[in-house]
């Protein structure tokens, strides 16, 4: 489930430094907190950063119910994407969008927001918004955020599109659908799915869902079965061009809010890079990181579901406690996998590009590509926006953590290097023979993690 608490920062010296979230209980907690120099509050006032705006959620004109919801999650102030989306999306008539924001912004409680606001739930039978997501974490995630949100709204309903989620022949009876393209297009084919009263179609990570290359094809003949007035929103922390042209045709006429180049990035996040002497030599090197990963919790991302699986066997064979999820586990275990890791009954997983979008814990501060994201026939090329959605699973809404990219030969390295290029940054070089430096240069960061991630904001603070 996705969480609630937003990021706060510690004031130095704050009470509430001292608190300890279950999850963790180790001795890094006696760091001290000032470490952290800023507070969520000080980043929202500075209208140039991603989380900051001049509007209250009051100033939007939402309806009680959806603002009771916003506040009851600690919700204090919109996020830029939020500020400036908004009005957009809710003005009369209703006009498409078109939004991209970093990472960990706040895109899904502004799509959320939006739904919640224009769904009649006195027809709590009639499905009137639609949600596609890529993957099945990501489309229960956003379910959960809609639950949170939506918990003033009387007679809320909402189906996961999922597999598995609907039963074969029952009938989709619920104001707000939220799936994956495959499951929603056989519901809808299947007769199931009334979609005849459908009045939004949110697509979140909607670069990567347009993609001719990946699921492209399935959303765009979901969109031929969609009523031709409707409202279309597309979502996503990239927007590569060439996607970009076919998202202005798919959503037309749309209000657009787009990132420069030099804005891609989320400060918050320290990348790094280790450089490997050979490939044999990138899984020691993990294995030295491990106490590291412990310190919140972390993410280790590989190419195949085969190395996922065969890292996470060694890691436990070597008396490591690491779980791996990817996309050949059935659907309940995959639930039940980030659910532990959310709760932080697990802290070390392993996947695959299956998460690397839009998956939102809080406590994460690290994220390792043991290898580097390629795309492409044969890997041609560097992947810089899977590059920016890995690493951007730590980072969350003004939270601090760490990227670490293996390279161990000269493709890894280029790659890495045309990627800095592209996102128009420096990375910080790790040495494994320099392990002190090395140890020093991550804890610096993770240990003011764990002190965000300890302070616990009570409702409505
Ligand atoms: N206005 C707000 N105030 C405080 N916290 C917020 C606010 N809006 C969103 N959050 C929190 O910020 C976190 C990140 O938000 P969210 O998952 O929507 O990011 P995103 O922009 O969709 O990221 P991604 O590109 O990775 O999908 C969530 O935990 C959410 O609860």
């Amino acid at each position: 489930m996705a969480e609630g608490q937003p990021a706060q920062a510690p004031t130095a010296g704050s009470p509430e430094n001292d608190q300890t979230d279950g999850a963790a209980g180790n001795s890094s907690l006696q760091e001290p907190a000032f470490e952290v120099e800023v507070e969520l509050s000080d980043l929202q006032k500075d209208t140039d950063n991603p989380l900051g705006s001049v509007a209250s959620f009051k100033d939007l004109g939402l309806p009680p119910a959806v603002l009771q919801g916003l506040f009851a999650l600690n919700f204090q102030k919109p996020s830029k994407v939020q500020e400036k989306a908004l009005p957009l999306m809710l003005a009369t008539p209703p006009r498409n969008m078109i939004a991209q924001s970093q990472s960990g912004t706040g895109k899904t409680a502004a799509f959320v927001t939006t739904v919640l606001s224009r769904v009649d739930f006195n027809k709590p039978d009639s499905p009137q918004a639609l949600l596609l997501a890529p993957s099945r974490e990501l489309a229960r995630q956003i379910e959960s955020v809609i639950a949170q949100i939506g918990q003033f709204v009387p007679d809320l309903g909402i189906a996961a599109a999922i597999p598995g989620g609907i039963p074969r022949g029952e009938h989709v009876k619920k104001a707000v659908v939220v799936g994956t393209p495959g499951t929603v297009m056989d519901l809808i084919r299947r007769r199931q799915f009334d979609v005849s009263h459908l009045k939004v179609f949110v697509i979140d990570e909607a670069d990567n869902m347009l993609d001719q290359q990946g699921l492209g094809d399935q959303c765009t003949r979901v969109k031929t079965m969609l009523p031709k007035d409707i409202q279309i929103l597309l979502f996503s922390a990239t927007f590569p061009d060439k996607v970009m042209k076919y998202a202005t045709a798919f959503a037309p006429s749309a209000n657009m809010i787009k990132l420069k180049v030099q804005d891609l990035t989320v400060k918050g996040i320290s990348q790094m890079y280790m450089d490997c002497p050979g490939q044999s030599d990138k899984y020691e090197i993990l294995c030295k990181l491990y106490g590291l990963m412990n310190i919140g919790s972390s993410i280790i991302f590989v190419k195949t579901r085969e190395s996922a699986t065969r890292i996470q066997q060694s890691m436990v064979r070597d008396g490591h406690k690491v779980s791996v999820l990817h996309g050949a586990y059935e659907g309940s275990e995959r639930d039940s996998l980030l659910d532990d890791f959310r709760t932080g009954k697990s802290k070390v997983l392993i996947t695959t590009n299956v998460l690397a979008r839009g998956i939102d814990v809080s406590t994460v501060s690290m994220v390792i590509n043991y290898d580097i994201p390629m795309k492409g026939m044969g890997d041609a090329t560097h992947d810089t926006e899977t590059y920016l959605h890995r690493i951007g699973r730590t980072g969350r809404f003004g939270r601090v953590g760490v990227s670490i990219t293996f390279v161990s030969d000269k493709k890894s390295f280029m790659a890495l290097q045309a990627i800095a290029q592209d996102l128009q940054i420096d990375l910080v070089s790790l040495s494994p023979d320099d392990w002190d430096e090395t140890e020093m240069q991550v804890q610096r960061v993770i240990k003011s993690s764990r002190a965000q991630a300890n302070f616990v904001p009570s409702a409505g603070a």
